[in-house]
């Protein structure tokens, strides 16, 4: 309105407080009907005071001067003659022209039970002034209808407000989804009845209209006669937490429907052995009825205090699994059914630890492997009689070995063995550079000693033959019986002179030997031909053909006596 606009529509027409009053001293001009309703006074009656006379209480910024300006959005209480209540009105003033004079226009704009609360409340409650002023959360005043008074700055940008002015008058029951407003309403009149003050979880909407998670909580503001007056409500958005818990449920449904649908055994047990947890598969598996075996300890139920076939002691297994399970990370080992049968199960032991490192469970996961172990042992049976099988027919290839390469009279190696032998035996002394003799032994008059004690005296003679040379050769020497009453004797590492001196020793040996046949005693002699490797010949067929020719000439020459082969080439040695 401008400075000079006179108005058409009569004040007393209009539903609102008016009043017209003269600038500078604040001289009541004109009040219209609403405004001598409210205050209770004739228009005579208004006319003769002045503005501040109206006034409750100090009101000194308005006092000394009045101007459109001063009196503009001022809150002032005044004190109507009607009754003994005050109100508290809000000033909305503005120049005009009143019966052609300039004036003040005032409309007296009453303030609402809130705003009375609220101004009641910040004047006389300097507590909850502050800790609206200071408190992080979202803090809220509402009436006791519901309807917000203020709220810290967090209060509104929690619903996406920019301004304090926003959230006046809305009810906080406005802010939450509609299907909520039953329950928190239900909520609220608990609060106010005393019969519920906790907090509560709701959907509330922002101003954007996305909803998020909000959990309310009322605390009543209450009068000296102890009657409510307003409700103080923190608010928090609790989304994070319920999408935590959100997850959390979905991965615990998760974990429960693999841990009810494993076909494995699932237990969990406390450090002193007792179950906390079994799965359905486990109870099934040791035949008990469903959360039967929770609360009991595994020693009672299915673990054996001896495995039957290690006799091990499991208990003693028990108190190592919770000393460190780290040593027990899998093992196999003995349980026992309800109904007392004994089945394998191999374990995999896993330990839960609190936050502080404690442990306080043993999670272990197990697999029925008695049909595997059952097996294991037929298998590692059926491996044992193998190797039995096997050393016998070991044993009986060494003996048909031995049988093959041996002499059965004289158990000296037979003639095969030496061809075998005197061929690798060259070789190896050729390698080393060792000289290699072989001495050939043949019985003098051999066929007569059979003709006269026959032949089983013969035979004996032939074993004695044989156990003097097997006594007096070394290891790696071998000695065979040739032929008949034939044998040779293999010695590597022996120059001829030390072979010529052997084959004496065993001539000698053997002339002292006395035999009793038929109560007669006999005395046997033999004859040795010796030859050696390289100097007489270096393959086996000329040395042994070498030793058979001094043989001979041991014979020829009456027998009973040792001739090395005349040298045809140089020693080795
Ligand atoms: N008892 C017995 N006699 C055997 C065995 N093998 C061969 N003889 C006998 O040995 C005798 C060998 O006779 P000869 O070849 O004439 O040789 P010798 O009688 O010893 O005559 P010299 O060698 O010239 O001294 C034969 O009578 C054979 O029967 C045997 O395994 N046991």
């Amino acid at each position: 309105m401008s400075k000079n606009t006179q108005y058409l529509v009569s004040p007393d027409s209009l539903p609102i407080h008016l009043l017209f009053i003269t600038q500078g001293d604040g001289q009541i001009r004109h009040g219209n009907q609403s405004a001598l309703n409210m205050f209770g006074l004739s228009l005579t009656q208004l006319t003769a005071l002045k503005f501040p006379e109206l006034l409750h209480g100090k009101h000194a910024e308005i006092e000394d001067h009045f101007s459109a300006a001063s009196l503009n959005q001022k809150v002032v209480q005044l004190k109507p003659n009607i009754s003994n209540k005050h109100i508290w009105v809000e000033l909305y003033a503005n120049e005009l022209m009143h019966e052609n004079e300039s004036c003040i226009c005032v409309v007296l704009k009453e303030y609402s039970d809130s705003q009375l609360i609220l101004s009641e409340f910040i004047q006389t409650n300097v507590l909850y002034q502050n800790l609206m002023r200071i408190t992080p959360d979202a803090a809220f005043i509402i009436d006791l209808t519901g309807k917000i008074i203020c709220s810290t700055t967090y209060g509104q940008t929690l619903f996406g407000y920019m301004h304090a002015d926003d959230l006046a008058h809305t009810s906080i029951f406005d802010l939450l989804v509609p299907q909520e407003i039953t329950r928190a309403r239900k909520h609220f009149a608990q609060v106010l009845t005393g019969t519920e003050a906790g907090m509560q979880e709701y959907t509330a909407i922002r101003k954007t209209g996305q909803n998020f998670w909000l959990e309310l909580n009322f605390g009543i503001i209450r009068q000296q006669d102890n009657t409510p007056k307003s409700i103080f409500l923190v608010a928090r958005d609790i989304s994070q937490r319920k999408k935590i818990e959100t997850e959390l449920q979905t991965q615990e449904t998760h974990y429960r429907t693999l841990v009810e649908s494993a076909r494995s055994m699932i237990l969990h047990m406390s450090p002193d052995g007792h179950i906390l947890f079994v799965n359905k598969y486990a109870e099934e598996f040791f035949g008990f009825a469903p959360g039967e075996l929770v609360g009991k300890h595994v020693m009672d139920t299915i673990v054996p205090e001896i495995e039957t076939s290690t006799n091990r002691d499991l208990s003693q297994m028990i108190e190592e699994i919770f000393h460190d399970v780290n040593n027990y990370r899998i093992n196999i080992n003995e349980n026992i059914r309800k109904n007392g049968e004994r089945v394998w199960v191999a374990w995999s032991n896993g330990a839960i630890f609190d936050a502080q490192g404690k442990l306080i469970e043993v999670c272990s996961v197990g697999n029925d492997v008695t049909e595997q172990r059952q097996a294991q042992h037929e298998l590692a049976e059926a491996h044992n009689q193998l190797q039995l099988q096997y050393q016998e027919i070991h044993l009986l290839q060494e003996k048909l070995r031995d049988q093959a390469t041996r002499d059965p009279l004289t158990n000296l190696f037979n003639r095969r063995y030496l061809e075998e032998t005197l061929l690798r035996e060259m070789a190896r002394c050729e390698r080393e550079k060792i000289p290699l003799a072989i001495v050939m032994i043949d019985i003098d008059y051999f066929k007569k000693t059979n003709d006269a004690f026959g032949h089983e005296a013969g035979d004996q003679i032939l074993r004695s033959i044989a156990a003097l040379l097997q006594n007096h050769t070394r290891d790696e020497d071998v000695v065979c019986r040739y032929g008949g009453e034939e044998f040779i004797a293999v010695l590597p590492g022996a120059s001829l002179d030390q072979a010529q001196k052997r084959a004496e020793f065993w001539r000698s040996e053997f002339q002292s030997l006395d035999f009793t046949f038929d109560g007669i005693a006999h005395q046997a002699t033999f004859s040795c031909g010796v030859s050696a490797y390289n100097q007489h010949g270096n393959n086996a067929d000329t040395l042994i053909k070498l030793a058979d020719d001094a043989l001979y000439q041991a014979k020829s020459n009456g027998r009973n006596q040792v001739v090395i082969y005349p040298s045809t080439s140089t020693s080795i040695v």
